[in-house]
């Protein structure tokens, strides 16, 4: 049953169109029409709404990724949800965890983490570009992810993290072998350390300042996901996918 404030998916099913909305914010603005969210509040899920041109919604409650990708508004280049939620489990990100990220970029990555981290935990995320932040603090705070989520500008190759200590620490950023050292410094002994990295030389470079800093564990793994139709008389794979995203590395701090 949904309740004030939830985050609902109001899919039309007719035409595959999807929108996300807060339960009880009053009337939502879609190109079909306005629904009334407040009629949502206290109904069961699943639930088929109309709008006031007639078109027939169903709400569900809505993932963390669903939220994000109809809400957020994307400047740096985001990481891919497949990618995301498996940095997630190969760092066992869980309610209570404390994590370090560089670099925030949007912040896609970002919430993602905090969403796990919730309701104990804190990701301490660090951006080196204004306008990237900017776009960052107003994306977490419109999903009221912020509790969880400490943003600072800072460029982390110059300034480091901080005197905090981490369950975990996540680079997204160019040059993350320059970082590797000052990683060290925050993450507890046995804390898992993560890189996504989008070739080879960038991979490279990462692994070889991973040993340099007695990391061990290294693993490297490629998460390969297909999309295929799911059209009854049709069921084959999509032609057109994302056919390379990046490498996770993952590590643990001696
Ligand atoms: C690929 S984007 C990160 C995307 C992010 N993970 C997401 O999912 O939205 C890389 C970001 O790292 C930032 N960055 C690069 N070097 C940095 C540094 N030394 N310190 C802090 N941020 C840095 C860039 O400005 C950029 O915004």
């Amino acid at each position: 049953m949904f309740k004030k404030n939830d985050w609902t998916l109001l899919i039309e099913e007719d035409r595959n169109y999807k929108i996300v909305a807060k339960v009880g914010s009053g009337l939502l603005q879609t190109i079909r029409g306005y629904i009334d969210t407040d009629t949502l509040i206290g109904v069961p899920y699943g639930t088929v709404v109309t709008s006031t041109l007639g078109a027939k919604f169903r709400a569900i409650p809505a993932t963390i990724f669903d939220i994000i990708e109809h809400r957020f508004r994307i400047k740096a280049q985001a990481i891919y949800p497949k990618d995301a939620i498996y940095i997630v489990k190969a760092t066992a990100i869980g309610p209570g965890s404390r994590v370090v990220e560089a670099g925030t970029g949007s912040g896609f990555l970002t919430a993602v983490l905090a969403w796990y981290v919730r309701p104990w935990g804190i990701v301490y995320s660090f951006e080196k570009r204004f306008d990237h932040i900017r776009v960052a603090i107003k994306n977490i705070k419109s999903v009221g992810l912020d509790l969880y989520v400490d943003l600072q500008l800072r460029d982390v190759v110059k300034s480091g993290f901080g005197s905090m200590k981490v369950d975990a620490v996540i680079l997204d950023m160019g040059d993350p072998w320059n970082v590797i050292e000052k990683a060290v410094e925050v993450l507890k002994s046995g804390g898992t350390l993560a890189v996504f990295s989008t070739t080879i030389e960038h991979m490279s470079k990462t692994v070889e300042m991973l040993k340099t800093y007695n990391f061990y564990n290294i693993s490297i793994e490629e998460v390969l996901l297909r999309r295929w139709k799911s059209v009854v008389g049709e069921l084959r794979p999509e032609t057109f996918d994302v056919v390379h995203t990046g490498w996770i590395i993952t590590a643990r701090k001696a």
